[in-house]
């Protein structure tokens, strides 16, 4: 593998087994759960969580590695890889025949495509039971726990009304090779069962997104553009957030924004 690959797709291998083994057990592993790895590398991570007895879908996008992978885990009957580019699957159609199983998400992901990932994890109709996920630490405080809040972004906006963050645990750089120059953290998700519904989460998006493609501006001179034919300062100053700007919105007030706006044509103001 070049050096050039290496950077361009996010491969930096764990290669501590305490962290691998903390990993699986946060996981909580039974022979009745699916799960999905995206970026197995060489089969580190996957070995370990096929030894669980889970069924263990494995998707790599460099063919190099996948061979690398193929031939640690070729004696495993409970582990099917493939050579996918994740960006170009559909999460629905690949793991739509285990609908009845406990599906969960294990992965070090590519840190390069984390939002793409998770936007795509959170939006797609699987069943999820949970994810355990490591990550780059600053993109974790900023999605899963808005923190800072100048980084909060649309994504950040829809996790709480999707997951529960369980936890979140530092990892040493020296735990990979190579070595990356940022920080990680493993995060553990648990979904929620009571979730917002599909129209209004999509509706959610819709509006944060518009609101923070102008994240310096007013919630009420944005919405104005949004909406030409509504007086958004009424309802503004209803709910309180006048003077508020999208990312000093609690996952409260923006429930209560998106319930008192009308639905937004698609494609507006993004
Ligand atoms: C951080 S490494 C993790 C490797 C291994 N699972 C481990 O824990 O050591 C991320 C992996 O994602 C793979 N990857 C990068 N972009 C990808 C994509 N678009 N689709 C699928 N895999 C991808 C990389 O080739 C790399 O193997």
């Amino acid at each position: 593998m070049s050096g050039r690959s290496s950077a361009r797709w996010g491969q930096h291998f764990l290669i501590n087994p305490s962290i691998r083994d903390f990993i699986v057990s946060l996981a909580e592993l039974s022979a009745k759960d699916v799960i999905l790895e995206i970026g197995v590398g060489t089969g580190f991570l996957t070995e370990a969580l096929a030894k669980s007895g889970a069924r263990v879908i494995g998707i790599e996008k460099d063919p190099k590695l996948l061979e690398q992978a193929v031939a640690l885990l070729g004696n495993f009957d409970n582990v099917f890889l493939h050579c996918f580019d994740v960006l170009e699957l559909d999460l629905d159609l690949l793991l739509q025949r285990f609908s009845k199983d406990n599906i969960k998400l294990v992965s070090n992901l590519p840190y390069y495509l984390s939002t793409e990932i998770i936007t795509r994890v959170l939006f797609c109709n699987v069943d999820w039971q949970l994810a355990v996920l490591m990550v780059q630490r600053e993109f974790a405080e900023k999605t899963f726990l808005g923190i800072p809040r100048r980084k909060r972004g649309p994504l950040s906006v829809i996790v709480p009304f999707i997951v529960e963050v369980q936890g979140m645990w530092p990892v040493p750089r020296s735990a990979f090779r190579p070595m990356p120059r940022v920080d990680s953290v493993i995060v553990k998700l648990c979904f929620k069962r009571e979730k917002l519904d599909k129209p209004l989460l999509d509706k959610l998006w819709r509006i944060a997104q518009c609101l923070f493609a102008e994240r310096r501006k007013k919630v009420g001179t944005v919405l104005k553009r949004c909406f030409p034919q509504l007086s958004p300062r009424i309802i503004l100053n209803e709910l309180g957030l006048e003077n508020a700007r999208a990312e000093d919105l609690s996952p409260a007030d923006w429930l209560s924004l998106i319930k008192a706006l009308p639905a937004m044509e698609k494609g507006s103001g993004e």
